[in-house]
């Protein structure tokens, strides 16, 4: 019964083209240091069930460095199309963050319930601001493509000062599959291909470009570029193949 309640939200939420993307509890740590969620309506979650809102991860907090801070602003600026040439292109969203996925994705029957109220999304499960995945999506749909403005925190070091392959492969992993989420629905990743071309120093700021390349029956596929900031430098590119799924998938159904 509970399963099938669960599904069906599931369902509704991608339906309403996956508005929700996270649940959180209770606001946490750093959170009053943090600037007041702009609104918006796109993104607004109707029927929130706790009595405090979640915190949005993908605002700016104390940890961004100037450059974060920047690049944030300009991809913000985009989302407000004003010339003749930024409408032509499509509007840019940012989309929001939170630390937990579907809350139903939490309710299966595979889960305990211990597990559903310590589950967090893997990039968001660390509180202190700054220590590991900054980072902030701006995605435009009708250009099936989207960027992410990440700072690695050092909490993510892999060789001397610089980021973990497997912290790489996680931002990739997560913002071609935000991509193919959002363009083709509830899909998985089933393949990643990653080629670390030069490494990247922990705290520097980089951007990952996704962009989709086909879309072949229940095949998704994305190409994805980590560049330094000013665009200069080519630090991993990547394709993944994400396959839609049926959500009774996650569920063992
Ligand atoms: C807004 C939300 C943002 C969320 C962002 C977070 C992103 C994080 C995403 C993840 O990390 S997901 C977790 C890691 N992935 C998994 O755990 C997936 C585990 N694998 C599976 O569950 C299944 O293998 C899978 C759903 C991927 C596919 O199984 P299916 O039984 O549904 O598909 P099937 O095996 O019939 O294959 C369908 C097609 O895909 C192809 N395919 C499947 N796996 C492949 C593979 N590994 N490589 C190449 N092709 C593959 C397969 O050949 C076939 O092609 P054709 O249609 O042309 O015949």
């Amino acid at each position: 019964m509970m399963l099938r309640q669960g599904l069906h939200l599931v369902r509704k939420l991608y339906r309403d083209g996956f508005k929700l993307t996270g649940l959180a509890g209770r606001q946490s740590l750093g959170q009053a240091q943090l600037p007041a969620p702009q609104p918006d309506r796109a993104l607004t979650v109707s029927s929130w069930p706790f009595s405090s809102p979640p915190r949005d991860y993908s605002l700016p907090n104390e940890s961004w460095t100037p450059e974060m801070q920047r690049l944030y602003d300009h991809y913000s600026a985009l989302c407000e199309a004003e010339t003749e040439e930024e409408k032509k292109r499509g509007p840019w969203r940012r989309l929001p963050s939170y630390n937990r996925t579907l809350k139903y994705a939490t309710g299966g029957r595979c889960l305990s319930k211990v597990l559903q109220a310590k589950a967090r999304l893997f990039t968001r499960n660390i509180e202190e601001p700054g220590a590991s995945f900054e980072y902030v999506v701006f995605l435009n749909k009708q250009e099936k493509s989207c960027v992410c403005v990440f700072q690695a925190g050092h909490l993510l070091e892999g060789p001397p000062g610089h980021v973990h392959g497997g912290a790489i492969a996680t931002i990739i992993d997560s913002v071609t599959g935000t991509l193919a989420t959002y363009l083709s629905g509830p899909v998985m990743t089933a393949n990643l291909n990653i080629n670390y071309r030069s490494p990247i120093p922990l705290g520097s700021v980089v951007l990952v470009h996704s962009a989709l390349e086909k879309v072949e029956g229940r095949k998704t596929s994305i190409s994805c570029r980590v560049t330094s900031s000013d665009g200069g430098k080519l630090h991993t590119d990547a394709t993944g193949l994400f396959v839609s799924i049926n959500v009774g998938h996650l569920f063992g159904a």
